[in-house]
């Protein structure tokens, strides 16, 4: 099954995100959202290209944010859709059966809508504030959560939720006691003065045995 912890890349240059993704890759994490917004698509590619490789290195997932001709150019793991994004069902054509399409819900029509669509994970925020996304949806919160998390069950619907947007170590005990699968993480990476530890502390906290 999928990883927990997934890392979407932050960094306003190629350089910038390259240093970010190789530190949190060193430190531990396995699965990589490059995410990389209103740049050109040259720099864009270059960054894709040398991210390709590092996680090949790693043995991490690749997942690219919102392109899905890039991911198909470079055979990427996936993708992660919005949205405003391409839909789901083209991209499933031009990706194929194999390949991860992640999709973004704020609700649980939402949640409905990118079951419907067979996406392969949910990426449901955000949580809390965050200044990382522009044009947050309605923020969730805990109860946001929960309330969704139970209708799913009503419904009997199992697709992996990722819960993203402002996520610190001291939310994920909780956060998971939603039910939620993982937990999809930005700024808390990027900014931390110790990785290595706080992907430790993270990973501790996802992956609870009972
Ligand atoms: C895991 C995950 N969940 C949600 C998002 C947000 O995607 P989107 O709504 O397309 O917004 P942008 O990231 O494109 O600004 C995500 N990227 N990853
Ligand atoms: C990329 C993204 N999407 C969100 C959503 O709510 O759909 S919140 C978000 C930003 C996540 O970064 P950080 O962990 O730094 O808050
Ligand atoms: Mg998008």
């Amino acid at each position: 099954m999928y990883n927990k912890l997934q890392y979407i890349s932050q960094g306003n240059t190629v350089e910038e995100q390259l240093y970010n993704i190789h530190q949190a890759l060193d430190n531990g994490c396995d699965w990589i959202q490059m995410r990389f917004k209103n740049q050109n698509a040259l720099e864009v590619f270059a960054l894709a290209e040398a991210v390709k490789f590092l996680c090949e290195e790693y043995l991490a997932v690749f997942v690219i944010n919102d392109n899905v001709h890039l991911a198909q150019q470079l055979n990427a793991d996936g993708v992660h859709l919005g949205l405003s994004d391409m839909n789901v069902a083209e991209a499933r054509v031009l990706l194929g059966k194999t390949k991860i399409i992640g999709g973004t819900a704020n609700t649980f029509d939402d949640v409905l809508q990118k079951t419907a669509e067979n996406c392969d994970y949910i990426g449901l925020g955000p949580f809390q504030f965050t200044t990382t996304k522009q044009n947050l949806s309605p923020i969730l919160g805990l109860e946001g959560y929960r309330t969704i998390i139970e209708k799913m069950k009503m419904k009997k619907i199992q697709i992996p939720i990722y819960a993203i947007g402002g996520i610190t170590l001291e939310n994920v005990k909780s956060l998971m006691e939603t039910g939620i699968y993982g937990i999809a993480v930005s700024g808390l990476i990027t900014q931390s003065e110790k990785p290595s530890q706080l992907i430790t502390q993270l990973n501790d906290n996802l992956y609870v045995t009972i």
